[in-house]
C-alpha cells in the first residue's frame, strides 16, 4: 500500500508549473499503478489550449469553477465541483478558469512518467523513445 501526502509533493520535483496551471503528481508511472494521478490547480481567469495526443485523461473537479471547450465541436461545458470530463478521444480542448480557482483531480492512461515535455500546443511528447 502507498500513502501520499499532498504536502510532501508540494515543492518537490513532482510539482510542475505549466504555462497557466500547477500540477502535483501524487502517482507517476514509477509508482506502478498503471495510471498517474494528479491534482491540478487552474487559476481563476486562466485560459489554455491542451491536447494529450498520447494519453487518455479523466478529470474530476472538486472545487472552484470554469469551463472546457471541445475544439472538435465548439461545445463549451461548465465545470464545477462534482463534474468529471473524460478526454476519451484525445480531445483538443480549451480549459478556462472561472471566478474561483479550479481544483481538478486527474488520472492519465498511460501513466505520465514525469519526464515528458509539453509541446507549445499542450500535448505531451515522451522525452525518451
Ligand atoms: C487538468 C489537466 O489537464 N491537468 C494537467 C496535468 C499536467 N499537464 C501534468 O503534466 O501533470
Amino acid at each position: 500500500m502507498k500513502i501520499v501526502d499532498l504536502k510532501d509533493i508540494i515543492g518537490s520535483e513532482r510539482e510542475v508549473e505549466g504555462p497557466s496551471w500547477t500540477s502535483r503528481r501524487l502517482l507517476l508511472k514509477s509508482d506502478g499503478m498503471g495510471f498517474s494521478f494528479h491534482e491540478t490547480i487552474i487559476p481563476a481567469g486562466a485560459e489554455m489550449t491542451l491536447w494529450y495526443k498520447n494519453h487518455l485523461e479523466a478529470v474530476y473537479c472538486v472545487a472552484g469553477n470554469g469551463s472546457i471547450e471541445d475544439l472538435a465541436s465548439g461545445q463549451v461545458h461548465a465545470i464545477h465541483d462534482g463534474v468529471l470530463y473524460a478526454l476519451d478521444q484525445h480531445d483538443r480542448h480549451i480549459l478556462r478558469g472561472g471566478t474561483e480557482d479550479m481544483r481538478l483531480i486527474c488520472a492519465f492512461n498511460p501513466p505520465v512518467t514525469g519526464r515528458e515535455t509539453h509541446d507549445a500546443d499542450g500535448s505531451y511528447e515522451l522525452v525518451e523513445d
